[in-house]
């Protein structure tokens, strides 16, 4: 339906309560001298009509103040009374009462048609509504009766042009539009004859017999986990009345009233009319239905490169990683996977509980709520995840240097030896297999995994350790891990650093060395085309899989760009208010 409502209004009267109680009582004090029953219904008619009384209210303003007038002339007397004599004799007074006068006497009424001759006295009730179409449409979905054939107004969208005139309401029985009987007409027709007129269109209507319940605007808001385009969803129940939105967009839900289709209106826009989405549950019992059986994304395999590689290599000055090494010498800490070592190594970083699917994990919809850090509170934890080689250790090891103070890593732990130059709790927590083992059992660690025998880990405690002295903690993880970390006291940011075009990785990526060891001797080469191909195609499957849990996209195109941008994205997280999931809040 595409027409939008007038809403009639009328001047404002202000007339004093004792004057209508007068002119009420004024036929029962009449009735003693009446004698027939019409002249009887002819004076209440007469006294209860609104324009007299109207009438009567502006008349006596101006008697009233005339009369004032002519009483004080008369009594002459004070100087105050002259005053006032004075102050009613100015032409400026007198006009301003003319104005009211003319102004209240005057109907501002639409005019409306006269009544439809046919209508038929036994009908109940039946409203005429006069609509004008305008470019807003009506905000309301007509449907037929499935036993009565009826057509009735299916839904209200709420904030709509329909929903704010209050002259229709789900249930009411459209007859005719435009003095065109519907009874016979599929939604369908009568929404062609809708779109065919022009200017103002009257609807008949028979009210529905349930009344809506005056709904209070809800506040619940909630992040889209995925992408919805009404024109492409065959079920909706009118695609005109759909709201598009992106992955990400933040909805207001206006109504859950219907279980299946939800109304909402995005929050960033000023459109109050809401608009159909999939309820939450409609959706995931969607989902479920097209999703393949293997649709986990597997984790990658996990070699210890990022475990040993910045620890055994040589100091040089000239390489950026060493200057780091300075700084902190608990870096490429975590453990992702290396693309050459891959095939040989048989370990894999493991997750605290099940990968298995549950519905949990569908990406739907989830309640957010506006969150700004207080100063003096935790930092938010920042996890990085992207595709091996994507540089993700380059752009945390540039933010270390940026500001030390204000940013760190976690210490891992592992179960090899120590080495002579270690220092335990610096390079690495070193604890044996017994107590790693023990420790993986009490689900102590984020990720952990085995190479060459020994465990390495990230532990929960580290990363503890890192908030606790109120620093900033770069974490990167396999994807996967994000909803591990989803909880109220890490609050994680995350961030996904992704591969630019293969064109750009080889121009820019020249000169670059991808590191891998399957020692912690770490060794540095250039990058293969493979590997490009590989960033590029593992990027694209993490997005897809995950890209719901990502509150920062960033292409590692240039690198000084790409550091810029992570740099304000993360002084934003900190300063400004976010939306985070409303479960966060209530720890
Ligand atoms: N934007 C860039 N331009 C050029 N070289 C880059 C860029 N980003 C990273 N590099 C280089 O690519 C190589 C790999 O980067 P880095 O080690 O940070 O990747 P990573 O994501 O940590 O990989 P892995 O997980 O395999 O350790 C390094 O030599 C790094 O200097």
């Amino acid at each position: 339906m595409t027409a939008d409502c007038v809403v009639s209004s009328s001047f404002p009267l202000f007339v004093p309560p004792d004057l209508y109680e007068l002119l009420s009582a004024l036929p029962s004090q009449l009735q003693p001298h009446v004698d027939s029953p019409d002249d009887s219904t002819f004076i209440h008619d007469m006294f209860g009509e609104r324009s007299l009384h109207s009438l009567v209210k502006v008349n006596l303003l101006y008697v009233f103040l005339f009369s004032l007038s002519e009483e004080l002339q008369v009594k002459g007397g004070s100087g105050g009374i002259r005053e006032l004599l004075k102050l009613l004799a100015k032409p400026h007074v007198k006009s301003l009462l003319s104005v009211h006068d003319t102004v209240a006497q005057k109907s501002y009424d639409p005019d409306l048609p006269p009544l439809p001759d046919d209508i038929d006295d036994d009908e109940e009730s039946v409203k005429i509504i006069r609509l004008v179409k305008n470019k807003e449409p009506l905000g309301a979905t007509i449907k037929c009766d499935e036993h009565t054939g009826a057509i009735l107004v299916a839904r209200i969208m709420r904030g709509g042009a329909a929903d704010r005139s209050g002259l229709i309401r789900v249930g009411d029985e459209l007859r005719e539009v435009n003095g065109i009987p519907v009874d016979d007409k599929k939604p369908d027709e009568i929404l062609r004859i809708l779109a065919q007129s022009q200017g103002a269109i009257t609807f008949k209507i028979i009210p529905g017999i349930k009344e809506e319940a005056p709904s209070k605007e809800p506040k619940m808001f909630v992040k889209t986990l995925f992408d919805y385009e009404p024109a492409e969803d065959k079920v909706i129940p009118c695609k005109e009345a759909g709201l598009t939105f992106k992955r990400g967009d933040i909805l207001q839900i206006m109504s859950q009233d219907d279980a299946t289709w939800w109304q909402a209106k995005q929050d960033s826009h000023a459109n109050p009319r809401a608009g159909l989405i999939p309820s939450k549950e409609f959706q995931e019992r969607r989902f479920a239905l097209h999703q393949p059986a293997t649709h986990v994304f597997q984790a990658q395999k996990i070699s210890n490169r990022r475990a040993c590689k910045n620890i055994s290599r040589p100091h040089t000055q000239a390489h950026p990683e060493i200057i780091y090494a300075h700084i902190s010498s608990g870096f490429r800490r975590s453990f992702r996977l290396s693309r050459r070592d891959k095939k040989t190594n048989k370990s894999m970083y493991e997750c605290k509980k099940s990968e298995q699917y549950d519905m949990a994990d569908v990406p739907t919809y989830e309640e957010v709520t506006p969150h700004c850090r207080q100063s003096g509170a935790k930092h938010r934890l920042v996890v990085l995840v992207g595709p091996a080689g994507v540089g993700l250790n380059e752009l945390k090891r540039k933010l270390l240097i940026s500001d030390p103070r204000h940013f760190s890593v976690t210490v891992p732990h592992t179960s090899r030896p120590k080495r002579n130059q270690e220092i335990d709790g610096v390079e690495y927590h070193f604890i044996s297999k017994n107590i790693f083992e023990t420790d993986i059992q009490n689900n102590k660690f984020v990720e952990h995994g085995e190479y060459n025998g020994n465990y390495y880990g990230t532990s929960l405690d580290s990363v503890h350790s890192v908030l606790s002295k109120n620093k900033v903690c770069l974490l990167d993880v396999q994807p996967h891990m994000i909803k591990h970390l989803r909880t109220a006291e890490f609050k994680p940011y995350v961030v996904f650093v992704k591969p630019p075009p293969i064109e750009r990785l080889r121009e820019t990526r020249r000169n670059a060395k991808v590191i891998s060891g399957k020692d912690d001797k770490g060794s540095a080469t250039p990058f293969s085309e493979e590997d490009f191909l590989e960033m590029v195609s593992t990027g694209q499957q993490m997005e897809s899989q995950y890209g719901h849990l990502f509150e920062k996209v960033i292409v590692n195109d240039d690198l000084t760009a790409a550091f810029s941008e992570l740099n304000a994205a993360l002084k934003k997280m900190e300063t400004d208010t976010h939306w985070i999931p409303i479960r966060w809040t209530h720890s």
